[in-house]
């Protein structure tokens, strides 16, 4: 699943190399714009090469690296090109900035049209699109995910797939002393998962014989080499795209392995025999997979467009919930006092419910703990909303400007400037969560003793998007990680691989550049 070496290599000599022929990637610091409280951790404006050195310095940590530029600059940062180029940033990581983009005066800032095309595998996809045209494929999605047969069948698939895949594929490999990369097991897990809801079929890569990871590899792969478009001019890629060279041609591959998996599940779907489509009202209470939702929509007629559709949908359940467990377990194993906290929160349900495990041999029983079991614990939510606050998988929202506009900061944007939102940044500025925004403390999220959650507003908690286009996945993506770390956290102790270093791959997904390695020891509960 992961980058190999050579690519990551590849990748970023490709991004130097197109960064240093066209100047007009090169920022420049708008001194009017900067009020700066410690200049000195502002990227420094050179003549001629403008900010370039700082930029380049600090790609390959860009999120820390945004974090004390934004903190050094109360939370606004301009950079334009040299005169005459028309690129112009925005970076902000201020929450009234971020509710005036995302809900005050949303129809202001599109995703925009390179945004879509920098993410052309998801072509007239939800995801890419903008306005009005978004208004219908949301309502309809919405609808799905949220009627009760379609969350009762995913809380029952998450919970099957715990006790039959996850708990005895780690007690496996506990027993025989394997230390285990946690990235790439959640990636099984959450593929196999995304697959279930999206297709209606398990595509059964978390198993003891870890078949080859094809398709979540391409999937990994549109996101790196989305991260490479977005810092390059897009007439580069472009270029580079036409000629087949460099991450463009990985890119390609990727496309042509992700369009033949949508091809066989669709097939293995059809196989299956369910009743894909029917009339609406019959569909209505059958849906069970995105896909029966879709097939005959006659706005999706076209293969290429539900093709598009269904890449997405896979993106957006794997890649999110798939990148966040890792940083919740590495939380975990640094803070041994949240580890008894979750147990203590857990030890009522195992005295009034206990399920064995079968199949887990000479490890003993296991529990596992129903998602109605999890749905009311307030600690283990804010476990998971502590994590998101310092490690949200979209890191950078993107969106343009259709119009002159003021921010509520009071700077000015012009029509067609790029608006980077630093989500990543925004969990991390004292002036929003205290002197101790740095530390891992899911006690900030809770009021009177623990019994309440704390409620902070979309727009200062930005890991789930804000305003009309907030994630619909959200009480799924809860629903499913209170399930697998309460399993995991209950039935095992984690130790990191002493000497595993843990950095941020290039990527528009918060993945970790080497994995996650870990050490479990089963519990003797
Ligand atoms: C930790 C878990 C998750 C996080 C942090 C998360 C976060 C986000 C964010 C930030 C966006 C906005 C992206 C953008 O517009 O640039 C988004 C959109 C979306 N999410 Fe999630 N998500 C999560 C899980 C899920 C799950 C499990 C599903 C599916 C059930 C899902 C479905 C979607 C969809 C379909 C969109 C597109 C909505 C639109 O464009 O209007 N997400 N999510």
């Amino acid at each position: 699943m992961m980058m190999s070496a050579s690519f990551s290599r590849q990748l970023l000599i490709s991004t130097v190399l197109v960064l240093l022929v066209p100047l007009y990637v090169y920022f420049r610091r708008s001194s009017s714009s900067i009020r700066s409280k410690n200049p000195s951790v502002l990227p420094r404006n050179w003549p001629i090469i403008y900010m370039f050195p700082s930029f380049m310095a600090n790609v390959h940590k860009l999120h820390d690296y945004l974090a004390v530029v934004l903190a050094g600059s109360d939370h606004n940062f301009r950079a334009h090109s040299p005169p005459g180029m028309g690129i112009r940033f925005f970076i902000t990581c201020d929450p009234e900035n971020a509710r005036h983009i995302f809900t005050t005066n949303y129809t202001n800032f599109p995703k925009g049209a390179e945004f879509a095309a920098i993410f052309d595998i998801m072509g007239g996809a939800l995801f890419t699109m903008d306005g009005e045209p978004c208004r219908r494929p949301r309502a309809n999605l919405q609808r799905v995910l949220s009627s009760p047969r379609m969350v009762s069948r995913l809380a029952a698939c998450c919970r099957d797939k715990v006790e039959n895949g996850l708990l005895p594929l780690l007690a496996h490999m506990e027993s025989t002393c394997t230390p285990i990369e946690v990235q790439e097991l959640t990636s099984r897990l959450m593929f196999d998962l995304t697959s279930t809801m999206v297709f209606g079929v398990d595509s059964s890569l978390l198993s003891s014989d870890l078949p080859p990871m094809d398709a979540p590899a391409a999937m990994d792969t549109v996101m790196e080499v989305g991260f490479f478009r977005h810092v390059v001019p897009a007439a580069c890629w472009k270029a580079m795209r036409r000629l087949n060279i460099g991450p463009e041609r990985k890119l390609g591959k990727a496309h042509v392995v992700l369009r033949r998996f949508v091809a066989e599940m669709i097939q293995r779907r059809k196989t299956k025999g369910k009743h894909v489509g029917r009339n609406d009202e019959e569909q209505e209470s059958s849906v069970e997979d995105i896909l029966s939702s879709l097939i005959n929509d006659p706005d999706y007629a076209d293969d290429n467009l539900l093709c598009a559709t269904l890449i997405s949908y896979m993106l957006a359940g794997r890649d999110t919930v798939g990148t966040t467990l890792p940083w919740i377990f590495y939380n975990l194993a640094q803070n041994p006092d949240v580890v008894s906290n979750i147990r203590n929160e857990l030890s009522p349900i195992i005295a009034s419910r206990k399920v064995v495990i079968e199949g887990a041999d000479a490890m003993g029983s296991m529990v596992i703990f129903e998602p109605e079991e999890t749905k009311p614990l307030l600690y283990l939510k804010a476990v998971l909303y502590e994590t998101l606050r310092l490690y949200p998988p979209a890191a950078i929202e993107r969106k343009t400007v259709k119009t002159d506009d003021i921010m509520p900061s009071g700077h000015e944007v012009k029509a067609g400037d790029t608006i980077l939102i630093a989500v990543h940044s925004m969990g991390r500025m004292e002036g929003l969560w205290g002197k101790d925004c740095l530390d891992y403390n899911p006690h900030r999220w809770l009021l009177q003793d623990g019994k309440k959650l704390r409620y902070v507003p979309s727009h200062k908690f930005l890991a789930f998007n804000s305003g009309p286009r907030m994630c619909p996945g959200k009480e799924i993506a809860v629903m499913q990680m209170k399930t697998i770390v309460a399993a995991l956290v209950w039935n095992f102790d984690m130790e990191l691989v002493e000497g595993h270093r843990i950095q941020p791959k290039m990527s528009c997904i918060l993945q970790m550049k080497n994995g996650f390695m870990v050490n479990l020891k089963k519990r003797e509960i």
